[in-house]
Order: C-alpha cells, then sequence, then structure tokens
C-alpha cells in the first residue's frame, strides 16, 4: 500500500503539492487525475523517493522509498520512457536495470516478451516510436515483479491494440492482489480500467473514491431531446418551451439538445403541447469526462480560448446555419461546479423532493422520480487552500531536485 499523509511540496514560491493525504490499496486500479501542472507528477516523485517532500510523508507498505528494503524488487515504475540512453538497445538497456538490481538476465527476455518488443530488442532505443518507448518503460517498470507499479500516462503513444493492452495489463495486475497506481488524461480509458480514483487540483486533493461514486457524484442526470433535423425551427421552438417552464436547456454538438430540470414526462408533455415531433427523449447520466471536468474546472490552470480567426472569416453566405456551440469552448458553465453544500452533487434534491429532473412547483414534483439516482456519498472535502507561497528565503532550495 501506498500511503500519503499531509504531503507537500513547494518549488521556491510555487506549491506544486499540498497537504495531500491519501492512501492507494492493493488489488485495484486507482487512477491518479488531475489538470496539468496539478501536481500529479511530483506526486509520484515523491513517492519514488525522487523529490524531498517539503512537509508530511508519503510511505510504500511503510516504509519512505529510499528506506524501503530491496525497493527495485518491491516497487516498479513508468514515470518518464524517455529517460532511456538512446545508444542502447531496448536489451542492454533492461540488463543494466536488472545487474543493478539483481534481477537474473532471463528475466529481460521476459518482459520483453510481456510488452511485445522481441523483434527490435537488439535495436538502439533512440529510433523507438513514443509507443515502443512506452513499452520500454513499462518493461522495465515490470523487471523486478513488484508488488506496487506506478505509472505515470503508459498509454501515452499507444495505439489503440497497445491501449487495450495495457488496460488488460493494469487490470490483471491488481487482480494479483497488486497495487497499480496510474495517471492518465485519457477519462474514457480511466472510466475502463481504473477502480478507484484520486483526483487533484493545484496540489491539493479534490476527491478520493470510487469511480461509480465519483460519476454520480460529479455529475447530473439529463435528458436528451432530438426534434426531427429536417425541421431546425421545431427545435427553436422547443428549446423556448423548455426555456419557459424552468428547463435549461444546452444545444449538444450532434445537433440534440441536452435539458436539465425536468422530468421526462413533462419534457414529453411540453413538446406535445407546443406540437413538436420529437426523434429520441432519452435519460442519460454524465460520462467520467463530464464529472471529472465539471469537479476541476476551478482547479485548471492552462485554458484554451476559442479561436476567433479575427479578420480571417468569410461573411456567411445568405441564409447559412453558424456553426453550433461546442461543449465547453465559449460556453463556461457548461461544466458548472457542484455547490460544495450538496457534497458536490449540484441538481441533487433534498429527500421527498422530486429527483434530478424534477424542479419545483413541476408537475410531478413531490412524486417519485423512476430516473432518480440514489443519492452517492458527499465526496472528499477538498482540503483548505494553501498558504500564502514561502518566501525564496524560507523554501527548501538546497535540496538536488530544486536546482533542475
Ligand atoms: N523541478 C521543478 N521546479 C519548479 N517547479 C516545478 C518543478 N517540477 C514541477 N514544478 C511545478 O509544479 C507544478 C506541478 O507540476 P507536475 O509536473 O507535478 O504536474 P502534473 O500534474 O504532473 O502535470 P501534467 O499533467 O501536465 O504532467 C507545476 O506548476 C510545475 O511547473
Amino acid at each position: 500500500m501506498i500511503e500519503a499523509v499531509g504531503l507537500t511540496k513547494r518549488y521556491g514560491d510555487k506549491t506544486a503539492v499540498y497537504n495531500l493525504s491519501f492512501q492507494v490499496r492493493p488489488g485495484a486500479v486507482t487512477g491518479f487525475l488531475g489538470p496539468n501542472g496539478s501536481g500529479k507528477s511530483t506526486t509520484m516523485r515523491m513517492i519514488l523517493g525522487l523529490d524531498n517532500p517539503t512537509a508530511g510523508q508519503v510511505t510504500i507498505g511503510g516504509y519512505p522509498y529510499p528506506k524501503l528494503p530491496n525497493a527495485p524488487r518491491q516497487v516498479g515504475a513508468l514515470l518518464d520512457a524517455k529517460a532511456v540512453h538512446g545508444g542502447r538497445s531496448a536489451r542492454s538497456h533492461l540488463l543494466c536495470l536488472a545487474q543493478l538490481s539483481g534481477i537474473p538476465a532471463r528475466r529481460v527476455d521476459e518482459v520483453l516478451g510481456v510488452v511485445g518488443l522481441q523483434e527490435v530488442a537488439r535495436k538502439r532505443s533512440k529510433g523507438f516510436s513514443l509507443g515502443m518507448g512506452q513499452r520500454l518503460g513499462i518493461a522495465a517498470a515490470l523487471l523486478g515483479d513488484p508488488q506496487v507499479l506506478l505509472f505515470d500516462e503508459p498509454v501515452n503513444g499507444l495505439d489503440p491494440e497497445g491501449i487495450l493492452w495495457v488496460r488488460n495489463l493494469m487490470k490483471a495486475l491488481a487482480a494479483e492482489g497488486r497495487t497499480v497506481f496510474v495517471s492518465s488524461h485519457l477519462m474514457s480509458e480511466m472510466a475502463l480500467t481504473a477502480d478507484h480514483l484520486i483526483v487533484i487540483g493545484r496540489g491539493q486533493l479534490l476527491a478520493d473514491m470510487s469511480v461509480k461514486d465519483f460519476i454520480s457524484a460529479n455529475s447530473a442526470d439529463f435528458a436528451r431531446v432530438r426534434t426531427p433535423d429536417t425541421e431546425p425551427q421545431l427545435r427553436e421552438k422547443l428549446t423556448s418551451a423548455l426555456t419557459e417552464a424552468g428547463g435549461h436547456v444546452l444545444p449538444e454538438q450532434d445537433g440534440a439538445l441536452r435539458i436539465t430540470g425536468l422530468p421526462l414526462p413533462r419534457i414529453s408533455d411540453i413538446a406535445h403541447d407546443a406540437d413538436v415531433r420529437l426523434w429520441e427523449l432519452s435519460p442519460h447520466q454524465a460520462s467520467l469526462e463530464e464529472a471529472y471536468m465539471r469537479m476541476t474546472q476551478g482547479a485548471v490552470d492552462y485554458r484554451s480560448t476559442v479561436d476567433q480567426k479575427s479578420g480571417l472569416m468569410q461573411p456567411l453566405p445568405p441564409g447559412a446555419q453558424p456553426p453550433m456551440p461546442v461543449p465547453g469552448q465559449g460556453q463556461p458553465d457548461w461544466y458548472a461546479p457542484p455547490p460544495p453544500q450538496q457534497g458536490g452533487q449540484p441538481f441533487a434534491m433534498p429527500q421527498g423532493q422530486p429527483g434530478p429532473y424534477g424542479a419545483p412547483g413541476a408537475p410531478g414534483a413531490g412524486q417519485p422520480n423512476p430516473y432518480a439516482q440514489p443519492a452517492p456519498a458527499a465526496p472528499q472535502t477538498p482540503a483548505a487552500p494553501p498558504q500564502p507561497p514561502v518566501s525564496a528565503a524560507s523554501a527548501d532550495l538546497t535540496k538536488p531536485e530544486d536546482a533542475r
């Protein structure tokens, strides 16, 4: 098991990780998520003893990594697939690592087989593609047959077959009772691979819960409605009617409408009263990606803007429709963060009130909602905000990693 308690890392006046406490348990794949620059790699480096915490501690099996007996046989990690001497072949690179850790040479050929690099084992790694480099990094992590494995973005650069292989590998390693801690920005992949999630934002813990609970706690159920593509005016008519009835309507990229705040039967009635035919009316729960976006929206440091293409756009031909808005772009409240007082459930209703589609006062209010999800446990409350940055004089600038 990996255990972090009050883990904090400052680089000069930059607080990369603040007061992080979590456990990564054996027998499960634990996903480590967070926006760019949120402190995932820093945390992993501290777990592996490559960076020293400014405060707090992190242990593996009860020991800080530098004190762990026979560490290379107990812990395997892929942090940076490019951290390989390019002049060495894949095999020699692994042989060097094996010799340093007292691992028999025959194990090198075994792991080369596991990652599918036998054919290129004697080729210099500087000619490797990104995906081949990732496979070599995974081979290095598996070398000591460790009980604890850390992978920082393991599927980066892999082809679909490689991604599927990594997914199955992670699951198989966890099923053998190992501790598997894996960071990724690919939410769809995490949804399929991870059992548990640790989510951080700006170095602080945002969530520590199962994937299922995370999605339930950070997403609103919604209805999807589609009107006939051939009659765009019906879409506009329905949008006005639903908005008037208290619904919140957002256009989706494919022309459908996403509606919250109204129960499905009410949407159907409103459409009928407005004389709008429907091609689709379906209940939905958000994806892990949407739940993640909703939770981390306030903790994103690097945000893109819409490309206005000033002076480059041709005027629209008469009668042409402007392009549909893209969810998340130019719509800052698309993934509105859930109100903290409701434990991260943006549309959860008090007990005895209508479920996620129910609007107070709407027909059907107070009646059981067939689409209501059971209320999940409230997510862990985020830690207190970071203290003001320490001055450069008091910061731990003497540590070797700070000199990088
Ligand atoms: N050696 C260092 N010196 C100074 N600042 C650093 C150092 N390493 C990391 N940082 C800063 O700490 C913060 C966290 O970086 P880190 O690489 O841990 O984030 P991350 O979550 O892994 O990001 P990404 O998803 O983009 O890989 C960033 O602001 C980064 O600039």
